[in-house]
């Protein structure tokens, strides 16, 4: 038993504790606290326990403190709304397009969250500069990690080790992917989440338990990838999910010794599907060696100041203006 009572543990507390006291018990030497966590977001509240565990640890014969968080189940934060980041194909740039218009969105104002739905080849990780960053979880929730472009993030690649090939079966994927999506994502209002190429099971399982508010159809400009691109928005159609629209990725490419642009996936071919489906054409990417140098680097382009900077903030103004009128 602690020699100091309960008031006298309080005294130690710092006013921002104490303001948010709801109860503090003690026995055998162990505190238990409970805080009122309403309105706060993930990274405040590991910082207001930290607080009190660190007031606390301090005070003679205390050999454990405990600290409990109410109001997140009392009063749950409103759910992020959800962006779908798709493509039928894969290689075309889906999750690059992700990244920056994930950080491009944060640049504008929006407060954005990433969920890494590519369970078999993360690399969302990899992109917002993270690997080697684990989540920490409090009861059974995971907290997002914390990229330095202002976006958290959860992604397979911050769940398992570097390397470790991921063999699961389809519901285990669903579990993976639920797990993610019911993160703490309070203080985030707008979730991008980069999918797996293709219409698969990660799909459906969004569609059928965390269906997305709208979808963002990337696809290069080359007809087999157009054609994959329009199953993915059938997919999305059929499941009563509006397309935001279409970009057209790795479209005109500058050669860096001669300057000739040339079009090694044709042109134009996104924005005439996406006009012949009556879908918005969001923007385009050209194929830049420096888009995969920075993003291979976990620096994404749509952080700097350059020209493809401009190009992803025109992509999320576009999404942007798509948000608000919502
Ligand atoms: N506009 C671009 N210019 C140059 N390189 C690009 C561009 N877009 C993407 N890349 C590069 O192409 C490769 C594939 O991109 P990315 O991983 O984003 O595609 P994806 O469609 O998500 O692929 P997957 O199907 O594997 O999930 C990466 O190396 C990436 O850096």
């Amino acid at each position: 038993m602690s020699s100091e009572p309960a008031d006298l543990l309080k005294a130690r507390l710092p006013a921002q504790v104490l303001e948010r006291l709801a109860s503090l018990r003690l026995a055998d030497g162990r505190v238990t606290l409970v805080l009122d966590a309403s309105g706060l977001d993930a990274a405040a509240r590991t910082a207001l326990e930290a607080e009190a565990q660190s007031a606390l640890a301090q005070a003679p014969d205390i050999t454990e403190v405990r600290v409990a968080m109410t109001a997140e189940k009392a009063t749950p934060a409103a759910r992020p709304r959800i962006i779908a980041v798709a493509s039928g194909k894969g290689g075309v740039g889906k999750s690059t397009v992700s990244t920056n218009l994930a950080v491009a969105l944060a640049r504008a104002g929006h407060k954005v969250g990433m969920v890494d739905a590519d369970i078999y080849g993360p690399s969302q990780a990899r992109l917002l500069g993270t690997e080697g960053l684990k989540p920490t979880a409090r009861e059974k929730t995971l907290i997002p990690v914390q990229s330095p472009y202002g976006v958290p993030v959860l992604s397979i690649a911050h769940l398992v080790d570097a390397g470790q090939a991921i063999a699961w079966r389809g519901a285990m994927a669903g579990n993976a992917l639920g797990q993610m999506l019911d993160g703490d994502w309070s203080g985030v209002d707008v979730l991008i989440v980069d999918l797996p190429p293709g219409t698969g099971d990660i799909q459906l399982t969004m569609l059928q338990r965390y269906k997305p508010d709208g979808a963002v159809i990337v696809s290069t400009p080359q007809d087999l990838a157009l054609i994959d691109a329009t199953r993915a928005i059938g997919l999305f159609d059929k499941g009563g999910v509006p397309v935001i629209g279409m970009v057209e990725n790795m479209a005109g490419y500058a050669c860096p010794h001669c300057g000739e642009v040339s079009d090694p996936f044709g042109h134009g071919g996104a924005e005439e599907t996406a006009k012949s489906g009556s879908h918005a054409f969001l923007g385009r990417i050209p194929l830049d060696i420096s888009i995969r140098r920075d993003s291979d680097a976990g620096t994404p382009p749509a952080a700097g100041d350059g020209p493809q900077a401009q190009a992803f903030a025109q992509i999320a103004a576009h999404v942007s203006a798509w948000l608000a009128a919502r």
